[in-house]
C-alpha cells in the first residue's frame, strides 16, 4: 500500500482541499494521509470563515506522519500565510519524494485563500523543491508577474517558473475562453512540453477541479507511475470527475470522485507536441 500526503485546508463543503485529496486517494487505491493548514467553514456557495491553524501544531502533524510512514508522495494545496509555507518547506526540503504544489490563491467564489504576502514564500521556498507545480491560469501570472494572452507568454511563464528548480509545470487551461476544450500545458526541465486536450463541459459544478487534479496527480507519482503517465492519467480523472459532475448545493457543485473507476476505459485525452 503506498502512503500519500496532502497539506491543505478542510473545506466542510467536502469538494475541495483536504476532503476532495483524500476521497481522489481512495479511489486511486492510495493510503491517505493528511495535515490541515487552515479550516474553511465553505459549501458551495462560497467561503465564509477561514481560521489557520497554529503554525506549530501544523509542524506537529507533519512530523507524525514522517515519524511513522515512508511517505511516497506529497502534495501541496492552500497554505495561506508564509509563516505556514516556510515551516512546511523547511521539513519537505529533508525528504526526497515527489512533492506536487498546487499554488491554491483564491477559492471560485472569489474568496482568497493565500494571503498576498505569503506569494514570496511560495515561489523562494516551495516551489524549488517542487517536482511539479500545476498553476491555473490566473495562478501562473500571479507568480511571475506576466499576462498570458498566447502561447508564446504561456512558453514564458513556465520557463521562468522552471528556472526556480522545478521539475515540470502544469499549466490548466479551465480558466481559457476555448468553448470546446479544456486543455493543460505541461512544460519540463529536459525541454520536452506537450499539451492535453479533453472536451470542454458545460458545467457550473466545478468546484474543486484543481485540487482533485493534483491529488490524482500525487497518486499516480506515489504508486511509482512514470510523469508523462502519471500527468495523463490524472487529467482523465478529472475529466471523467467533471463529466459526472454532482448538482450538490445551491452553487458551484463538486465534481464526481467515483466517476474514473468506473469510466476510465472509455476516457481518451489527445496528447499534442508544443
Ligand atoms: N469545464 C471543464 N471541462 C473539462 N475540464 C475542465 C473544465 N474546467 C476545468 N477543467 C480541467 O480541470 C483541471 C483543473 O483546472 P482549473 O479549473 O483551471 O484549475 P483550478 O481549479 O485550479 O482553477 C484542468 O485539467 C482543466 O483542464
Ligand atoms: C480548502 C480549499 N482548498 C482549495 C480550494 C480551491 O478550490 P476551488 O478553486 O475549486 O474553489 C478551496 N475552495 N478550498
Amino acid at each position: 500500500m503506498h502512503i500519500v500526503t496532502t497539506i491543505a485546508g478542510s473545506d466542510s463543503g467536502g469538494g475541495a482541499g483536504i476532503q476532495a485529496d483524500l476521497k481522489t486517494f481512495q479511489e486511486l487505491e492510495v493510503f491517505g494521509t493528511s495535515v490541515i493548514t487552515a479550516l474553511t467553514a465553505q459549501n458551495t456557495l462560497g467561503v465564509t470563515g477561514v481560521c489557520p491553524i497554529d503554525v506549530s501544531f501544523i509542524k506537529k502533524q507533519l512530523e507524525a506522519l514522517v515519524e511513522d510512514f515512508p511517505i511516497a508522495a506529497i502534495k501541496t494545496g492552500m497554505l495561506y500565510s508564509s509563516e505556514i509555507i516556510k515551516a512546511i518547506a523547511h521539513k519537505i526540503r529533508e525528504l526526497n519524494i515527489p512533492l506536487i504544489v498546487d499554488p491554491v490563491m483564491i477559492a471560485k467564489g472569489g474568496e482568497s485563500l493565500l494571503q498576498q504576502e505569503a506569494i514570496d514564500a511560495l515561489r523562494s521556498t516551495l516551489l524549488p523543491l517542487a517536482t511539479v507545480v500545476t498553476p491555473n491560469i490566473p495562478e501562473a501570472e500571479t507568480l511571475t508577474g506576466r499576462s498570458i494572452h498566447h502561447f508564446e507568454d504561456m512558453k514564458e511563464v513556465a520557463q521562468s517558473l522552471l528556472q526556480l528548480g522545478v521539475q515540470c509545470v502544469i499549466i490548466k487551461g479551465g480558466h481559457l475562453a476555448d468553448p470546446l476544450y479544456a486543455i493543460d500545458y505541461v512544460f519540463c526541465k529536459n525541454g520536452r512540453s506537450f499539451s492535453l486536450q479533453s472536451p470542454r463541459i458545460q458545467t457550473k459544478n466545478t468546484h474543486g477541479t484543481g485540487c482533485t487534479f493534483s491529488a490524482a496527480l500525487t497518486a499516480f507519482l506515489g504508486q511509482g507511475f512514470a510523469l508523462e503517465n502519471a500527468i495523463i492519467e490524472a487529467k482523465k480523472f478529472i475529466q471523467l470527475a467533471i463529466m459526472f459532475n454532482l448538482s450538490i448545493g445551491n452553487g458551484h457543485g463538486p465534481t464526481n470522485h467515483f466517476a474514473y473507476q468506473q469510466y476510465k476505459e472509455g476516457c481518451e485525452v489527445i496528447i499534442h507536441e508544443t
